[in-house]
């Protein structure tokens, strides 16, 4: 009996597998395309935005960065394979308003932007810098607009599957799900040593992109900075560091100049309420005023709420660490004053 159930379970696998998988034709044509310099798509750009760019553009960005930080050499990544990968990840991404592909694209444009801005590439390695661009990328996988307490309240599967950062273990195991699937394995070629240290920083990466771990393990971290007593050399001190480093280019759109950041907020806006209206209509409840659209001209002083206690810490930590990384917190600063006029204009 319970051999059969695994080979149920084994033949559902592979059929949600087979669905989640680009189409092979797909590959094979973003393979033979020709792939701008990341000058040309303005990759080490802090102020980047992808608006301008059509999904094959950035898609082919994606490949731009593998192939400068040289980690198809250095993985033996087999070309093809990497473009269904990034095609199949692409495809796991929902049309939701902000938690879409688009989103972990800039997250993971802004991850090459600082490894290679501030030469951090040397310190963490090829398998660190080649598993935080894949988190990136894959970091809020199959999100599905609606965030971890939605899930608790909706008593939705997923709630049931994972009791803590719910959906950050549902992102997490979308990769590990792509990174089995025919055709889609970038991973076939590393050793198994590799392979396993490669899996587990994904995994802490995913993870410390739930707001509470972040919240959890700052403290350490700021610690560190303010003592000057990190040494990048220790494990322990490097895991702080990563976690940080995801966190700092998922809310990066806090840094873009004022125009991007006023047309990102927008989209996070309009998902927060349509997640609102939901809690409203389905599960008869009055949602959190970030989520309440009658509650819409607070949204400025939210914005200065979430500047203060979730982002100037880490890009003031960040900075200090590394003068490089001074324009992203310049950036914030800015975005503060812009959104801090708003909230007195009302
Ligand atoms: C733009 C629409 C309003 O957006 C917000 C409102 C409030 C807060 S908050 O820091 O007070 N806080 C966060 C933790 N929650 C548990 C309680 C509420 C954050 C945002 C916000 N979040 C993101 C990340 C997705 C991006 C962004 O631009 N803004
Ligand atoms: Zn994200």
């Amino acid at each position: 009996k319970a051999i059969v159930a695994m080979a149920k379970q084994r033949v559902t696998l592979e059929v949600l597998s087979y669905h989640a998988t680009a189409p092979a034709e797909d590959a094979t044509k973003l393979k033979k395309a020709i792939v701008p310099s990341a000058k040309a798509y303005r990759l080490h750009d802090y102020r980047f935005n992808d608006f301008s760019l059509e999904d094959e553009e950035t898609l082919k960005a994606c490949l731009r960065m593998f192939l400068d930080l040289d980690l198809i050499g250095r993985f033996h990544i087999d070309y093809e394979v990497l473009c269904r990968w990034l095609l199949s990840v692409k495809k796991n991404y929902r049309n939701v308003t902000y938690h879409n592909w688009r989103h972990a694209f800039n997250v993971a444009q802004m991850m090459f932007a600082i490894v290679t801005g501030t030469q951090w590439w040397k310190v963490l390695g090829e398998i660190e810098v080649l598993s935080l661009i894949m988190a990136c990328l894959c970091h809020d996988l199959d999100h599905r607009g609606t965030n971890n307490s939605f899930q608790v309240k909706a008593s939705s599967p997923l709630a049931q599957l994972y009791t803590t950062s719910t959906m950050e273990r549902h992102h997490f195991d979308q990769c590990l799900m792509i990174l089995s699937s025919q055709g889609c394995q970038i991973l076939s070629n590393v050793t198994s040593d590799e392979y396993t240290k490669i899996i587990k920083v994904l995994e802490e990466a995913i993870l410390s992109t739930d707001l509470a771990v972040y919240f959890g393990k700052r403290g350490a971290f700021f610690q560190l900075v303010a003592t000057r007593s990190y040494d990048w050399w220790q494990e322990s001190h490097r895991e702080l560091l990563r976690g940080m480093m995801m966190t700092a280019c998922d809310v990066a759109a806090i840094t873009k100049p004022w125009e991007v950041q006023w047309k990102v907020a927008d989209l996070v806006a309009n998902e927060f309420f349509e997640q609102g209206d939901i809690e409203r209509r389905e599960l008869k409840i009055t949602p959190i005023d970030m989520m309440n659209r009658e509650k819409k001209d607070q949204l400025p002083a939210m914005q200065v709420g979430f500047i203060d206690s979730i982002c100037l810490p880490v890009y003031d930590a960040f900075s200090a660490v590394d003068e490089k990384l001074t324009p992203l917190l310049d950036g914030v600063h800015s975005n503060r004053k812009s959104w801090q006029l708003l909230a007195d204009s009302y």
